[in-house]
């Protein structure tokens, strides 16, 4: 039978504990958590990203400031407001919703969110500490596909993952988290010669392509893992994932939905790094 890989759920059961935890600590007194989200312009994917992340914010009672800015925004405007976030002590997390305006450098964007309050895990800093495999703040994305694999009690260590996109924010990222946990990696991309060859021997894949429903169960080995990371809209307008859902079901042993899977996750695991910062700063001014 195969296993619904519930990113729903388990992202709901860890918001809840977060906001006991949240309770608790108004109740001694301590601040509270505090994120700032900085969407510019007017991207409705985008919208739609910032509005579940403020609405899970919310329920977890954390202090949420969504920064909207408009799309003509000078890159050392953005620079300085990023500045005055960072140096703000109320404020434990950053993130600065991507892609960026073209007349916007993101390096430099992601160069400036101080490291400390880099929840999405982005700055150079952070990512070459995944890298060396010491890792500090980790992309949201690839952490919340391993926490959902992990719930499910399902084996990485010298499995055969063959993950297809290398975006900065999936998948070279996932790159180093898998091999973390013993995996044998292969990333594929546009490039990849005979993509079926590559993803036939996958006993985990992960889809972050971005294209609606590519991946049908020719591409998958009986009993695989399949993670979908992908969020398109189909000619209907409906959400659909990287991964054709309903052909690849019967042949594979665990999959996760589109929504309801990886996206969740995502969100929770952006929550749960900005209580880490929580943890170590919210307290102090009692003490
Ligand atoms: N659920 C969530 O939390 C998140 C979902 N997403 C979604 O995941 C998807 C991927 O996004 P993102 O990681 O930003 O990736 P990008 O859109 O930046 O890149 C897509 C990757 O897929 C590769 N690719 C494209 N077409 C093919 C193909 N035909 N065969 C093989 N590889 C191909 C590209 O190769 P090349 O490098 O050669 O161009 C590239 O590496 C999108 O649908 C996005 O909306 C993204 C982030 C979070
Ligand atoms: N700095 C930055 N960090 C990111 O983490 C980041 C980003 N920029 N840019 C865009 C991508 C995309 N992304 C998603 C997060 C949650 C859902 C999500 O909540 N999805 C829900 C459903 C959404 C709906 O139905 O409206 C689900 O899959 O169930 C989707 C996509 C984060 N990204």
């Amino acid at each position: 039978m195969t296993v619904i890989l519930d990113g729903k759920a388990l992202a709901n059961k860890m918001q809840e504990d977060l906001a006991n935890e949240v309770t608790e600590w108004k109740n001694k007194g301590y601040r509270i958590p505090t994120l700032v989200v900085i969407l510019i312009g007017e991207d409705s994917a985008s919208k739609v990203y910032v509005k579940n992340k403020e609405k899970s914010a919310q329920k977890i009672g954390f202090n949420s400031i969504v920064r909207r800015l408009d799309i003509t925004i000078k890159e050392e405007d953005l620079l300085s407001i990023i500045e005055s976030y960072n140096q703000d002590d109320s404020v434990d997390g950053i993130l600065v919703q991507l892609p960026l305006p073209k007349h916007i450098d993101e390096e430099k964007v992601l160069l400036a969110i101080d490291p400390r309050k880099d929840v999405d895990g982005f700055h150079p800093l952070n990512v070459g500490k995944l890298f060396v495999g010491d890792p500090d703040m980790h992309p949201c994305t690839p952490y919340g596909i391993i926490t959902l694999l992990k719930e499910h009690n399902i084996q990485l260590a010298g499995k055969k993952v063959v993950i297809i996109g290398r975006s900065n924010i999936v998948g070279k990222p996932l790159i180093h988290m898998m091999l973390n946990e013993d995996a044998t990696v292969t990333i594929a991309h546009s490039k990849t010669k005979n993509l079926k060859n590559e993803t036939l021997t996958a006993d985990v894949l992960v889809a972050a392509i971005g294209q609606a429903e590519f991946i049908t169960s020719d591409y998958v080995k009986e009993g695989a893992v399949v993670v979908d990371v992908g969020m398109n809209r189909n000619s209907e307008g409906k959400l659909v994932g990287d991964v054709d859902y309903q052909d690849v079901l019967p042949k594979v042993s665990a999959i996760t939905p589109v929504p309801g899977g990886v996206g969740p996750m995502t969100i929770t695991m952006l929550m749960e790094q900005t209580m880490n910062q929580g943890r170590k700063y919210c307290g102090e001014e009692k003490e």
